[in-house]
């Protein structure tokens, strides 16, 4: 049966209730100042990947769109990312994040040492935007539901804990917290109007929760490479590389 716009948008926020990434062990680590500075590291370099990909599956979503007011309202998405005249831009300040915590910038935008199961994740959701309907491919991005919770902790448990973090370094979170809110609403309010029938419903959850799937994945894969006992797979970041002044030395 469909169900009501009410129940439906319930279901979804349950999906983040319960499969969503802030519940991953690793963040308790990270939030909880129990990472190592290496284990900061290897999570800078890999969400890097993450970060880096997001613009251009907004860019493969855009593409398309045959409705231009829908690409006006989208295209700030990548705006937010890859920045404008006035505005520096998420992957910016993410590699001033890759600075304060010691690493070379040009290192971590090269993206080398990313481990193979964060590109096998990410790349899956860029290719999901690709190929699934429109729907599908919104209603994958409202993960972004439970962002700012976790943002907020993040930048709480960061300055708490770690002498790198303060608001410079931490700019990429302060930030997001200002521009997801108008992402989500939007992204919401049409998958509420889009999902329409019982079949259009249940496939708007299960992207919603296959998004989750590549969430939990990267930190899987972050945990299994960088946490005691630690397996680092062949080819991916090794401590000691990557770091600043590494080039000059
Ligand atoms: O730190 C996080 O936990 C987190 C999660 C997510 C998310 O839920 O996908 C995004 C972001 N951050 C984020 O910063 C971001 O720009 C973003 C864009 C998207 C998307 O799917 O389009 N998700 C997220």
């Amino acid at each position: 049966m469909t169900q009501s716009r009410e129940d439906f948008e319930a279901r979804l926020r349950q999906i983040g209730a319960e499969r969503y990434h802030d519940k991953h062990p690793f963040h308790d680590m990270l939030h909880g100042g129990d990472c190592t500075p290496d284990q900061v590291r290897a999570w800078v370099i890999n969400r890097y990947y993450y970060q880096h990909s997001i613009p251009m599956k907004d860019a493969a979503f855009m593409s398309r769109l045959e409705d231009p007011a829908m690409r006006k309202i989208w295209r700030s998405r990548i705006e937010d990312h890859d920045g404008t005249d006035t505005n520096e831009g998420g992957i910016k300040r993410w590699l001033r994040l890759a600075e304060a915590v010691g690493l070379d910038r040009d290192y971590v935008a090269s993206t080398d040492g990313v481990l193979p199961a964060t590109k096998f994740a990410v790349d899956a959701y860029v290719r999901f935007v690709r190929e699934k309907s429109l729907l599908e491919a919104v209603a994958a991005s409202l993960t972004e539901l439970f962002a700012p919770k976790i943002h907020k902790d993040r930048i709480a448990g960061l300055l708490k804990n770690y002498d790198f973090a303060d608001d410079s370094s931490l700019s990429y979170f302060q930030n997001r917290l200002k521009e997801a809110p108008k992402d989500v609403a939007f992204g919401l309010a049409w998958v509420l109007d889009h999902a329409d029938t019982q079949e259009k419903q249940d496939a708007a959850a299960k992207a919603l929760e296959f998004k989750t799937d590549v969430l939990w994945s990267q930190l899987d894969a972050l945990y299994s490479a960088y946490v005691t006992p630690a397996r680092i797979p062949p080819g991916a970041w090794q401590p000691g590389e990557g770091l600043a002044g590494a080039k000059a030395a």
